[in-house]
């Protein structure tokens, strides 16, 4: 579905020289400085994935996603994606894309999300009779009916998120872009929102990539991540091994009935790669790296050598993880 191969996108920025002499000078010469927004990216996602691209501020997302839209060419690099390459063949090629970019909308601000819709059917050519049967299930499935007909400027920002959903979906597209589609969003629609993404993924195999600060998107609605840090991609894979490789693996602590000191755990465990820590005479903490196998295994040799009166299991979240990957320095991350 998507091809992306050292894809590359750079901005030529005016560099203003300082005070009044400075200002004089770029009259007549202007310096430049060249940022790599986007630096030799490639992946390939197969149809009906859903997946996030995620980043700090300035990483190179919202670059990559109008790339992918047909909205910017390319420095350097290839692009295919059903079967087009998209700032070439734009007009086609946004027939067979959704794209909702959550600061910016598509509806016409004085008009209802309806008459929007309606509109957007015709631009688009839908059949009259398939896509008033689609556009009903949208408007159910979003659970819009009841604010669909009042105008766009009165509608809060979860009422006007879900309809620009419904609209960058009129035309059903196989494939859809989502920039950011949750930000500023409380709780509950935030939720509402990830169901319909998700049965709209299993029920018409929609190929769907998300970008989001919002992590708990991604826990929601993403096995696939991939992580771009100033320009390049730094990790692409699932959310599990994302958390393998950068979470500092899950601590568990005991409380223990009796005196027990660290040495004793350490003879219990043998060999097994992991560390220790006496927090006082009846309480540790066993810290293990890959979790999904070790933890059963120190629980229930520990259990069973010891008198335990308490255990409790920390795991980093995801956004421990997503905060730690930011902080550390970039380093190359294959696919898993
Ligand atoms: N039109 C432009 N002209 C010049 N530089 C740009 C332009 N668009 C983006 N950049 C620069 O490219 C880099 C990547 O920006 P981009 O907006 O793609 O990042 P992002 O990951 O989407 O960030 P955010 O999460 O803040 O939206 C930044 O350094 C930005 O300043």
């Amino acid at each position: 579905m998507i091809e992306v191969k050292h894809l590359q996108k750079e901005f030529r920025i005016h560099q203003a020289r300082a005070g009044l002499g400075g200002a004089f000078r770029d009259l007549f010469s202007r310096e430049y400085k060249v940022v790599k927004a986007v630096d030799d990216l490639s992946f390939h996602v197969e149809e009906g994935e859903m997946f996030a691209l995620i980043g700090e501020n300035g990483a190179g997302k919202s670059t990559t996603i109008k790339m992918l839209t047909g909205i910017l060419t390319p420095s350097e690099g290839d692009i295919r994606i059903n079967g087009f390459v998209p700032f070439k063949q734009r007009e086609e090629y946004v027939r067979s894309i959704g794209v909702v970019f959550g600061q910016r909308s598509q509806l016409w601000w004085d008009l209802s999300p309806m008459e929007s819709f309606r509109l957007l059917k015709s631009v688009y050519k839908v059949d009259e009779v398939e896509g008033e049967k689609w556009l009903q299930r949208l408007i159910e499935e979003l659970d819009i009916t009841s604010f669909v007909s009042q105008p766009v400027r009165k509608l809060s920002l979860g009422q006007r998120m879900r309809c620009e959903i419904a609209a960058s979906l009129i035309h059903k597209p196989r494939l859809l872009f989502l920039d950011e589609p949750t930000v500023g969003l409380d709780v509950l629609v935030k939720q509402k929102i990830r169901e319909f993404l998700l049965n709209l993924n299993e029920t018409e195999n929609t190929t769907i990539l998300l970008t989001t600060h919002d992590v708990t998107d991604i826990e929601a609605l993403c096995k696939r991540v991939l992580v771009m840090d100033k320009g390049k991609l730094i990790f692409d894979g699932l959310l599990t091994d994302l958390k393998e490789r950068w979470g500092n693996g899950t601590e568990i602590s005991f409380q223990m009935k009796k005196r027990t000191q660290a040495g004793e755990l350490r003879q219990a465990l043998g060999e097994l790669p992991c560390e220790i820590e006496q927090i006082n005479d009846y309480a540790l903490r066993v810290k293990v790296a890959r979790s999904e196998e070790m933890l059963p295994f120190v629980l229930s040799t520990v259990m069973s050598t010891f008198e335990v009166s308490d255990v409790k299991i920390l795991e980093a979240s995801t956004e421990d993880i997503v905060r730690n990957i930011y902080s550390t320095d970039s380093e190359v991350a294959s696919h898993a």
